[in-house]
């Protein structure tokens, strides 16, 4: 599951181009019992099983020993700190990074005190496993790997790096069932082009996500088209 993820797109050309490397490990490798056991019974009782914490301590013993101490062993958990573009930012400027990824009611908690160094959260739900929150982490972060996105859109990034929204895109038709691309995408003016994408990046984060501009730094004349939009909502 993991692995497929990784071969995908960007993620894919980017370890094909030695950007960035993507090591997979399984915990059954780190068992020495003949049926290769990960899990256990929970001590005081309860339903369900434990991720036993043996396998995944010789694990990052095993990446320690054959790769160097990583950075980081993350553990994606519900438990964790909120996984935002700032802290892919952090995770993007780290050399080595060890994600592991819980399944069962979850992990031994001798993993969290003794060998993970941060648990992470992607949201605030349930899932059955790490190994999607682990993808979702890898992806976000390699993305801000310097050469792993191509630099045309390098650009798209802005909106994501200043912390607004995105802007609308469109491609061809111009006019399709009676809906029409907006004209200034057409007109070639790429001063005017910039300029809508960055106010519509702006109205749409007023709209949807007020608190992301809490601590956005302004320009004078978005300050001004926002001034306009909530003068428009109070008359
Ligand atoms: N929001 C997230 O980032 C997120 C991450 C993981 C995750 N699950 C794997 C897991 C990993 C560690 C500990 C517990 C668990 N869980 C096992 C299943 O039961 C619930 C607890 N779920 C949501």
């Amino acid at each position: 599951m993991v692995r497929a993820g990784l071969q995908e797109g960007i993620l894919g050309r980017a370890v094909g181009n030695g950007l960035i490397d993507l090591q997979v490990h399984d915990l059954r490798d780190f068992t020495t019992d003949r049926h290769k056991v990960v899990d256990d019974t929970p001590f005081g009782g309860g339903p369900g099983m434990v991720l036993k914490a043996e396998p995944m301590f010789r694990a990052v013993e095993h990446v320690r020993d054959t790769r160097g101490t990583p950075d980081a062993v993350l553990l994606p958990s519900p438990q964790g700190r909120r996984f935002t573009q700032a802290v892919a930012g952090e995770y993007s400027r780290r050399a080595h990074l060890v994600l592991l990824c819980g399944r069962y009611e979850g992990v031994d908690e001798r993993v969290s005190t003794a060998l993970v160094t941060e648990e992470v959260s992607i949201g605030d739900f349930v899932l059955s496993g790490g190994e999607l929150p682990a993808l979702v982490i890898v992806d976000a972060v390699a993305r801000l790997v310097p050469g792993v996105v191509g630099d045309a859109e390098s650009v798209v990034r802005d909106s994501f790096t200043r912390g607004l929204l995105d802007h609308p895109h469109y491609t061809r038709p111009a006019s399709l069932r009676g809906l029409d691309v907006p004209a200034v995408l057409l007109s070639g003016h790429h001063g005017e082009i910039d300029r809508w994408r960055r106010q519509q990046a702006l109205r749409r984060t007023y709209e949807r996500r007020p608190d992301l501009l809490a601590d956005e730094a302004l320009t004078d004349e978005e300050r001004q088209w926002l001034a306009a939009w909530t003068a428009g909502e109070r008359n």
